[in-house]
């Protein structure tokens, strides 16, 4: 079961917004569309689900997966205001002229999927969002789709209730095994669910990969500024081999650069304190956080900020410190 989306590109008018792109997606995935808004994640949603048509490339709906077992649903919800819950949640099985005992028995089964048990008879004006969200996507549950298409579910939601989504949908697909395509600019919820990212920008795809490969070695500038979670150190590079303010490190160079060039320090790297050798830097700012302090040093002019690093002792502005990197960083071009 899933979708392969093979370079479709679309224009509004003489704009145009997704340009040559493709990925795919398998049993029990969840893909996310990851980038900034307006760069086309509502417009390739549509295209899947046959509201536009891809001026260019094809979208292939493989194994199980049709056209008709994809569903789309939208950040809005739009639920019918004028139908209760269970008569929402009912709607499509009823337009498909499904048995009344087979529809009663299948809200049934929703309603406790979803512990909406005793809201059946209310109207979306009286829920709360949360509860809505979960109308919404109890009412495409039900249809037992083998593609959900779920654009920013979740972005309306608070950080508690957006966690219980996360649980809901991740229980769902365990049960009903479908695919999911979502649209995200959250890194954090992306990060969380996703199997796979799609990280679209200027048009195109920037890089598809797992949120592991993402943070680990981002594709390029863009992919890295986007993610929004690195330092980048310029100096020389030599083989794997990289020197910053006459700190020598072992580095990956997947693109064999020599002579200058930017390494990537995310700032969760574990740097540590030594008394010899390392990168001398000097304390500008210390933030507390609950989870560990976040330094902002100075390196030859450069800024570099790590997070929640585990420094033996509380560090003091202005000091003059050594700090030891973990080698395998990655490098890119200077920009
Ligand atoms: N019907 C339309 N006619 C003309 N331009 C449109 C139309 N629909 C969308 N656009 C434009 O296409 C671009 C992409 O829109 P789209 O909704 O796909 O982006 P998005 O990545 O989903 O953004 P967001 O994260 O803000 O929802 C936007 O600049 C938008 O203004």
């Amino acid at each position: 079961m899933g979708l392969n989306v093979k370079n479709i590109s679309y224009r509004y008018g003489k704009r145009e917004i997704v340009n040559d792109v493709s990925f795919s997606v398998g049993e029990d995935e969840i893909i996310t569309l990851f980038g900034p808004s307006g760069v086309g994640k509502t417009t390739i949603l549509k295209m899947i689900v046959g509201m536009l048509t891809p001026q260019t490339g094809t979208i292939e709906f493989t194994g199980e997966s049709t056209p008709e077992n994809t569903l789309l649903v939208f950040q809005d919800y739009l639920l019918f205001p004028h139908m209760t819950v269970a008569e929402n949640i009912a709607f499509g099985l009823k337009m498909r002229h499904v048995a009344r005992t087979e529809v009663t028995q299948r809200v049934q089964e929703m309603v406790a999927e979803f512990q909406l048990g005793g809201l059946e008879k209310q109207y979306p004006a009286q829920l709360s969002g949360g509860q809505q969200q979960r109308v919404a996507l109890a009412r495409a549950i039900i249809l037992r789709p083998k593609l959900l298409l779920l654009d920013e579910p979740f972005s309306s939601l608070d950080s508690n209730l957006r966690q219980q989504m996360y649980e809901y949908l991740r229980r769902l697909q365990a049960h009903y095994h479908f695919g999911v395509i979502m649209v995200s600019h959250d890194q954090q919820e992306t990060f969380l669910l996703s199997t796979r990212v799609v990280v679209l920008a200027n048009q195109r795809v920037q890089q598809v990969a797992s949120p592991q490969e993402l943070y680990a070695h981002p594709a390029n500038r863009t992919v890295a500024d986007f993610l929004g979670s690195f330092n980048y150190l310029t100096g020389e590079a030599n083989g794997e081999s990289f020197e910053v303010a006459g700190y020598q490190l072992s580095v990956a160079n997947p693109d064999q650069l020599q002579g200058p060039a930017t390494l990537l320090v995310p700032f969760l790297t574990p740097a540590a304190l030594t008394t010899h050798g390392g990168l001398r830097a000097t304390v500008r700012q210390v933030h507390w956080q609950p989870a560990g302090p976040t330094v902002i040093f100075d390196v030859a002019g450069q800024e570099l900020k790590l997070r929640q690093t585990s420094f033996l002792r509380p560090l003091e502005v202005g000091e003059q410190v050594r700090l030891t990197l973990p080698a395998g960083g990655q490098l890119l071009p200077c920009q």
